[in-house]
């Protein structure tokens, strides 16, 4: 029986024909798993710079070209005849030397571009990898044909303009050595690259089989029919995945708790997805996969269900949001659902609150000491407050100061209690006591009483606070793979500045450092926005942006200014339009401002004219992913909210962090696109959008 592999871009090129076309692309496929009478056979292709290649007759004038070892068939591409046969001939293929993945290779383009390559370098003796020996080269698995071309590279321009012709294993090592890296980065670089570890064996570069095996981002085997079926209909993430994303999710135990930091669009949630289906097909007992919001969490569900299809792994997860874990553990700990407070009833007693403490503080300083001192630490009296150490807060309080400032959060509390009311952080500070009880000592090593959880894989982590941490910490005992954690520092949108270890989860960390949502353009000028500078959470010291790239070119941002409200929500509306008309389908359109205000503008501009668009704020954006994306009202004095600012004179460290917060909302919004961002202002540009 004939194994068949396939690249992404089979299924790809399938959808690209004509629905009938394409049935019978499928049939035939069918056919040669089943290796019936019927099945196509390989037929030979002359010039073929690989002698290993031929091609399928699939369809009417339509090809699978696939490369042959052995039984083996890896289906690379599915095309019309002549196109088949001339990518037949373009290419080779190989198996990298140093980690074994197999690789594509556009040979033919790369032979047309030697000449040019050639005379820019006679105009000039610098090298760009002169310092690099062919030894270091061969032992990084460069392919010996690629070298002599690599010698005539002089810039790194030269060696950029190379990788959409190059295998990812060629070129990640060489852009570090580009750079000036060192042969060891180099080999980080290259290690990035292995999604199955070869734990010490040798590579056989002509074995391609054993190759495709362990490039999971280019070859998946399709056993049967039914294997195919199931390719072909689901989303290419549940099939492919990057080595780095493979190595994560795949991986049979880890020790303890992971954690992988990423930039927008690297995979995180993918990886989330996928670790949480490997523990359910692997192991038993419950997962839990904390979502940002019951919102996202609906999405992350639906996603779920695509990668489990098998109904028992399913069932063993269940997705949701640490407020609704907080909910139920309350709720059933008490016999009855507990009751939350109000936003407007809280800001009144806030506002009391201040004016016990003589004016001296203002609601939104005694709210912030509360949620990012007393609650975030778990203090319970006011002698644990006064020796408390207060991080990110830069007022300094005296022991009378303190005393004043617990006795003004007292009325609140006092009052809540009163009322059989809480905060939604004071319901998870409770659950986790609940669940303490059952489970023993909180961040301790004894023995469960209650397993609420075998396994918790969190999405969004930059933004949850310590005390959902530490509920979280207390629903899944210590052990092998009890949290895998994924997020962003520099997307969080609150004020939660926490490094796992000071809560007592000390996870081994990992990084996703390519971007596949994002086209080269929109990440480069999200970054700005960003202003790429290192920020603190999640791990311990700071996390920057430093390797933080896409690989896919697209379109610039469009910037656009107006003179207007008016002019501005038209020119939204209008290019809304045009998008629709492009064809793009509205559910993958968003339109989002920072305020409800200009949300609900937004609505009544675009009218019943654009049904299924998302319009929402940017808050609202969080966790998703659409193809193109209109940020509306990026104007100064709106972007950042000047009411999200805590006034310099009150606080300047924590005006800093809520700058650095309303930053890192525009960049999440921003990096939602997948293909257009338009960000259009009236008046001043928001500060934060690059000049
Ligand atoms: N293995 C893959 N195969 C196909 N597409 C992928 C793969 N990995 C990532 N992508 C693309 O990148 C997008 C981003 O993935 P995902 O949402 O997991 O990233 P993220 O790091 O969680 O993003 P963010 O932090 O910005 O929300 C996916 O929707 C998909 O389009």
């Amino acid at each position: 029986m004939p194994r068949l592999a396939i690249t992404p871009e089979v299924p790809r090129d399938l959808d690209a024909l004509a629905q009938p076309v394409r049935r019978d692309a499928v049939i035939a496929m069918r056919r040669f798993l089943r290796n019936t009478t019927s099945a196509p056979h390989p037929e030979r292709v002359r010039n073929t710079r690989d002698p290993r290649v031929a091609t399928l007759r699939l369809a009417d004038h339509c090809r699978g070209v696939v490369v042959r070892q052995r039984d083996v068939y890896w289906m690379v591409a599915v095309l019309p005849d002549a196109e088949a046969w001339s990518y037949a001939q373009r290419h080779r293929f190989a198996v990298n030397a140093a980690i074994g993945v197999a690789e594509v290779w556009n040979a033919e383009a790369l032979e047309r571009v030697e000449p040019a390559l050639r005379r820019s370098a006679e105009s000039t003796g610098e090298r760009l990898f002169a310092h690099v020996c062919d030894t270091d080269l061969l032992g990084l698995g460069v392919d010996a044909q690629l070298i002599p071309l690599l010698r005539l590279i002089t810039t790194d321009a030269n060696l950029d303009a190379l990788e959409p012709l190059l295998p990812e294993s060629q070129f990640a090592p060489l852009w570090v050595l580009g750079q000036g890296g060192s042969v060891a980065e180099a080999w980080r670089a290259l290690d990035a690259q292995t999604a199955v570890p070869l734990n010490g064996a040798a590579v056989d570069v002509a074995d391609l089989p054993a190759a495709l095996e362990r490039t999971p981002d280019r070859a998946v085997f399709v056993p049967d029919p039914a294997a195919l079926d199931r390719a072909l209909a689901v989303p290419l993430w549940c099939t492919f995945l990057y080595p780095t994303q493979y190595r994560l999710s795949h991986q049979d135990e880890f020790e303890g708790s992971v954690l992988v930091t990423g930039g927008a669009g690297t995979g995180k949630t993918l990886v989330a997805l996928h670790r949480a289906a490997h523990l359910a097909r692997a192991g038993d007992g419950r997962i839990l996969l904390v979502t940002f919001s019951q919102g996202v969490a609906a999405e992350v569900a639906a996603k779920l269900d695509l990668l489990v299809q098998e109904a028992r792994a399913r069932e063993r997860i269940e997705v949701g949001n640490v407020e609704r874990l907080a909910h139920r553990i309350v709720a059933e700990a008490e016999g009855r659902p507990p009751l939350l407070v109000g936003g407007p009833d809280l800001a009144t007693l806030w506002q009391e609150a201040s004016e016990i403490s003589g004016d001296l503080h203002s609601p939104a300083f005694l709210l912030r000491e509360w949620e990012q001192v007393i609650l975030a630490q778990n203090l319970c009296t006011v002698q644990e407050y006064l020796s408390a150490r207060r991080p990110g807060r830069s007022v300094e309080l005296d022991d009378e100061e303190r005393t004043a400032v617990w006795k003004a959060i007292e009325h609140v509390t006092g009052r809540l209690r009163a009322a059989g009311r809480r905060t939604l952080l004071q319901l998870a500070a409770e659950a986790s006591m609940l669940l303490g009880r059952d489970t023993g000592d909180l961040l301790g090593d004894d023995a469960p009483r209650v397993e609420p959880y075998r396994h918790i894989v969190v999405d969004e982590a930059q933004d949850l606070h310590p005390a959902q941490w530490r509920l979280l910490r207390a629903a899944v005992p210590p052990g092998p793979d009890d949290l895998f954690i994924v997020g962003d520092p520099h997307q969080r949108v609150f004020d939660t500045r926490v490094a796992l270890s000071t809560l007592g989860i000390k996870a081994e960390s990992h990084r996703l450092s390519i971007s596949h949502r994002l086209p080269q353009e929109v990440l480069t000028w999200a970054v700005r926005v960003r202003g790429g500078g290192p920020v603190d959470g999640l791990v311990d010291g700071v996390t920057d942006l430093v390797g933080f790239r896409a690989t896919r070119p697209g379109h610039r941002p469009e910037v656009r200014e107006y003179t207007s409200d008016a002019a501005e929500l038209a020119g939204m509306a209008a290019h809304v339009t045009a998008w629709l008309e492009d064809g793009v389908p509205a559910d993958e359109i968003a339109v989002a401002a920072r305020t409800a205000e200009m949300v609900r503008q937004i609505k009544a501009a675009l009218g019943p004219a654009a049904p299924g668009v998302r319009v929402s704020t940017l808050h609202g954006l969080k966790g998703l992913e659409f193809r193109r994306v209109a940020l509306i009202g990026v104007a100064d004095g709106v972007v950042p909210a000047p009411d999200a600012l805590t006034p310099a004179a009150e606080d300047p460290t924590a005006r800093a962090h809520d700058q650095q917060r309303e930053r890192g909302l525009l960049y999440m919004a921003c990096t939602r696109a997948a293909e257009r961002l338009y960000v259009s202002y009236s008046g001043r540009a928001s500060p934060f959008l690059p000049p």
